[in-house]
């Protein structure tokens, strides 16, 4: 990653210390952008009670900064979630799960009112797809879901990484995704599949851009 992304990266964190509300639990995703966010909360502190996270890697860093972390299960619903993408679509489908957390994204983001995703300029794609899609797999199942997903003209590697839940991740290069909602679908019916990293039926409804010009903000369906 270079020094200019790494910068774009800190501004949108900057940027979506605006949307985090006052008094009310914080859903705090997970990855390189979501750790320079976090790095931020101190200077806000006051206005967040707690947090949920995403990862276990999230939960650390946010409870050494001295943030509380709540179980999910003792949370009924969050207001913001803020998380990064590894791609997004001008219909504010995602693909995500790089950093291997997207199972724990897509339950946070699924009690979450708004999810502001935060993400540098070289995540805006046109279709989904250069980036490798991750599904993450009971490990029993790794070797018929990467059939079925090479079935869909994928070359698919299994990732050297055990997730949060203790389970394996394969990664899906070459599939272009023109409806990532059908996949999504698709691909969350087959056996021994815990969750796809498209993020397309609960995308994003706030996209705040890291470009060279500064930061932008977009707003689903404006
Ligand atoms: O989905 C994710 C982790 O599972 C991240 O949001 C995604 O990989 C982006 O990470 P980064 O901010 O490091 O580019």
């Amino acid at each position: 990653m270079t020094t200019d992304q790494n910068a774009l990266k800190r501004a949108v964190a900057r940027a979506a210390l605006e949307y985090v509300e006052e008094g009310r639990i914080l859903g705090v995703g997970t990855g390189s952008t979501v750790d320079c966010f976090i790095d931020l909360l101190p200077e806000i502190r006051e206005r967040i009670p707690a947090c949920v996270s995403s990862s276990e890697r999230s939960t650390k860093r946010l409870e050494a900064l001295g943030f509380k972390v709540l179980d999910m299960n003792d949370v009924e619903e969050i207001g913001v979630y803020v998380d990064g993408a590894d791609e997004i679509d001008p219909s504010f489908a995602m693909v995500k799960g790089g950093g291997g957390a997207l199972t724990r994204e897509k339950i946070v983001a699924s009690v979450s009112k708004t999810f502001v995703c935060i993400a540098d300029a070289s995540k805006q794609v046109d279709v989904l797809g250069r980036f490798p899609l991750p599904v993450e797999v009971i490990p029993m199942a790794a070797r018929a879901v990467k059939a079925k997903l090479e079935a869909l003209g994928a070359t698919v590697t299994l990732r050297d990484f055990v997730t949060d839940n203790g389970n394996a991740i394969l990664d899906a290069k070459g599939l272009a995704i023109a409806e990532p909602e059908k996949l999504e679908a698709e691909i969350n019916m087959w056996p021994g599949v815990v969750t796809v990293g498209l993020f397309a039926k609960r995308g994003a409804d706030v996209l705040l851009l890291g470009t060279t010009e500064g930061v932008k903000t977009f707003a689903k369906g404006e």
